[in-house]
């Protein structure tokens, strides 16, 4: 069956988009993994796949799946290009949106310079809920890793997350560390792994390593997760650029139960067929 989609990206963590609303699509793990292939399919970090919501008061739903066919709770990035897309798809004329994801219920505003702001709910920090094996809920924590012992964050916006400082990303193990990481027993649905470095209270450089994926030009979540942790050891104020190597977000927060604000860039690159 040959159906539509739009290539987007969020600072360079690209998406294939998809239309499920006037398009019957049906997925599986095998055409998610061809579908993001960047030899043999389209190629991207994760699929989105745009439905009608089931909560009556949200305008859409969407899912998400990372490159490697897994369904994930929430994406930060895609959330970005997700309003965007559902305008230039015509589904909607509005600028404010209310959409329903596996993580809950996210508020996004298109603004009039491309940029689009994404209010992604509390971040959750009890370590069951994250999840993440810990006798309580820290700031840091020691994670034993091949027997040499780091300090990171743990924290999900949905999603679950790791956050460990550096000095410098550019040098940050992020290739031999991620991994390891990524799928360390102590985070039994697997986690992104964020390395961290901070500049200045209101600067900060990071570089993700993605579940599912590796390491991308930018994540979402990742950058609202390294806030979150570092505005927790007091390392910043309420408002933070983050660059990551595809670009800068700005994120706020307040503190602990208040919502994360993210607001970055969303891109089409170009519009396709492809039978799926
Ligand atoms: N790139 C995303 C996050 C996508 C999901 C993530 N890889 C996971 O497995 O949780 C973002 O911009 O947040």
């Amino acid at each position: 069956m040959r159906v539509k989609f739009s290539k987007m990206h969020g600072l360079g963590n690209d998406f294939v988009m998809l239309d499920g609303i006037t398009q019957r699509i049906k997925l599986s793990p095998e055409k998610i993994r061809c579908l993001a292939d960047r030899h043999i399919g389209i190629g991207c970090d994760q699929v989105l796949l745009v439905e009608s919501p089931r909560n009556p008061d949200a305008d859409f739903r969407y899912r998400i799946f990372n490159a490697d066919g897994g369904e994930v709770e929430n994406c930060g990035n895609g959330a970005r290009c997700f309003a965007k897309f559902v305008r230039e798809r015509r589904l909607t004329g509005k600028k404010q949106l209310l959409v329903e994801t596996a993580a809950g219920m996210l508020e996004l505003s298109l603004m009039d310079d491309d940029q689009v702001s994404v209010d992604m709910g509390a971040p959750i920090l009890e370590p069951e809920q994250i999840p993440f094996a810990a006798d309580r809920r820290a700031e840091t924590y020691p994670l034993d890793v091949d027997g040499e012992v780091f300090t990171i964050g743990a924290v999900s916006m949905g999603n679950p997350h790791a956050v460990l400082l550096v000095d410098d990303v550019d040098t940050a193990p992020v290739a031999a560390l991620g991994p390891k990481i990524e799928s360390h027993q102590r985070f039994p649905q697997r986690v992104n792994v964020g390395f961290l470095q901070i500049e200045s209270r209101d600067r900060a450089r990071l570089r993700v390593f993605e579940r599912g994926v590796g390491e991308t030009r930018a994540c979402g979540t990742g950058a609202c997760a390294a806030m979150v942790s570092a505005r927790l050891r007091d390392l910043v104020d309420d408002s933070v650029e983050i660059a990551l190597p595809g670009g800068t977000l700005t994120i706020h927060w307040s503190g602990p139960g208040q919502p994360v604000t993210m607001t970055g860039p969303a891109t089409t690159v170009y519009h396709g067929q492809i039978v799926l």
